[in-house]
């Protein structure tokens, strides 16, 4: 629902898009009860300059060329180059092997760090950040400007893999390994961070037959999602013997728009950025009083989500992506 004031969240996605970001940024489209300021790119399921395409494409999609795209980072908070692009998960053009027609807007003239500056500059307190990718434009913000912590309302993120196998390795979640060291800035910053790790996305899950009730529907993001869905269900058929695909980016994309159907716990986290577990999230539930300083002594809390409602997530999911 919209706030007590009646006025939509003002939110701001920051997405490497792929097919559940696609997912992700209609859903938010859809809702009410938020108002997106603007999509940021970042690499991650595909590189940045395919990433800001993809966001522009979505939203002719859509109908919203209204909405600004500004370009994110191309490299790592260390200037690392060697990214890992997930095109196997979600095809060589990010959205399903498609080879859609490049859109006709251009990404403004700002990046996607100066733009998250600016606009929590402007609405303090109000805007959320969603991020569904490697956490680099938002890390850059906060060693940008000391007041974005204060500034911005929440950062919501899809990453980590809390007491879970990750989907890269068995250590670390995609999103996480792509920058552990700007996740690590972002846990440690002292924002309000809410983390949606795939311990909860992995319990949402779009089956075969919700596929099939998708197809029923006539609605235009129903219709398009069909299409490039192909890629992510035979991927989750090879990869996991689930049927049906996970619903990382939707799920997190629901926490923010309703906080409600998520059940958090508070500690701090950081991130192992190097070695084997290079990637992997440690939350500290502050139970305890360990004898010495500790790496999470002092840290913030963050909160990590732990359970989800996900049948209504799956509902929600289906009724506003097949709404005409
Ligand atoms: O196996 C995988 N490797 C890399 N990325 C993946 C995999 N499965 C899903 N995703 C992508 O990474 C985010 C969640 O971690 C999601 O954006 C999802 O689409």
């Amino acid at each position: 629902m919209a706030s007590a004031a009646g006025e939509p969240k003002k939110i701001i996605i920051d997405t490497d898009p792929g097919i559940d970001d696609a997912m992700a940024i209609f859903l938010a489209l859809r809702s009410p009860e938020v108002e997106v300021i603007g999509l940021t790119t970042i690499y991650g399921n595909v590189y940045t300059t395919l990433a800001t395409r993809n966001a522009l494409h979505l939203l002719e999609v859509a109908d919203r060329t209204d909405i600004p795209v500004a370009e994110g980072s191309h490299v790592t908070i260390t200037k690392g180059t060697k990214l890992r692009v997930a095109d196997f998960v979600h095809g060589a053009d990010g959205l399903g092997n498609q080879n859609f027609p490049p859109p006709e807007g251009k990404p403004i003239d700002m990046s996607a760090t100066d733009f998250l500056v600016e606009q929590a500059n402007l609405y303090p307190g109000k805007v959320t950040v969603v991020a569904l990718g490697p956490l680099t434009n938002i890390a850059l913000a906060i060693q940008q400007d000391p007041s974005f912590v204060k500034n911005i309302g929440q950062i919501v993120l899809l990453g980590g893999a809390f007491a879970v196998n990750g989907n890269v390795n068995p250590a670390a979640e995609a999103n996480i390994f792509g920058d552990p060291d700007a996740a690590d800035i972002v846990f440690t910053s002292g924002a309000d961070v809410l983390a949606v790790g795939i311990n909860v996305t992995h319990q949402v899950v779009l089956t075969d037959s919700d596929r099939e009730t998708l197809a029923s529907s006539n609605g235009k993001f129903a219709q398009y999602l069909l299409k490039i869905l192909e890629v992510y269900f035979n991927y989750h058929h090879d990869a996991y013997s689930t049927k049906g695909v996970y619903l990382h980016d939707p799920t997190a994309m629901l926490a923010a728009i309703n906080p409600s159907l998520i059940t958090y716990v508070e500690g701090a986290v950081r991130v192992q950025t190097n070695g084997i577990t290079r990637g992997l999230t440690l939350l500290y539930n502050k139970q305890k009083r360990f004898a010495e300083i500790t790496e999470w002594s002092n840290q913030p809390s963050v909160k990590v989500a732990v359970t989800v409602d996900a049948p209504a997530v799956l509902k929600l999911v289906m009724k506003r992506l097949m709404e005409c």
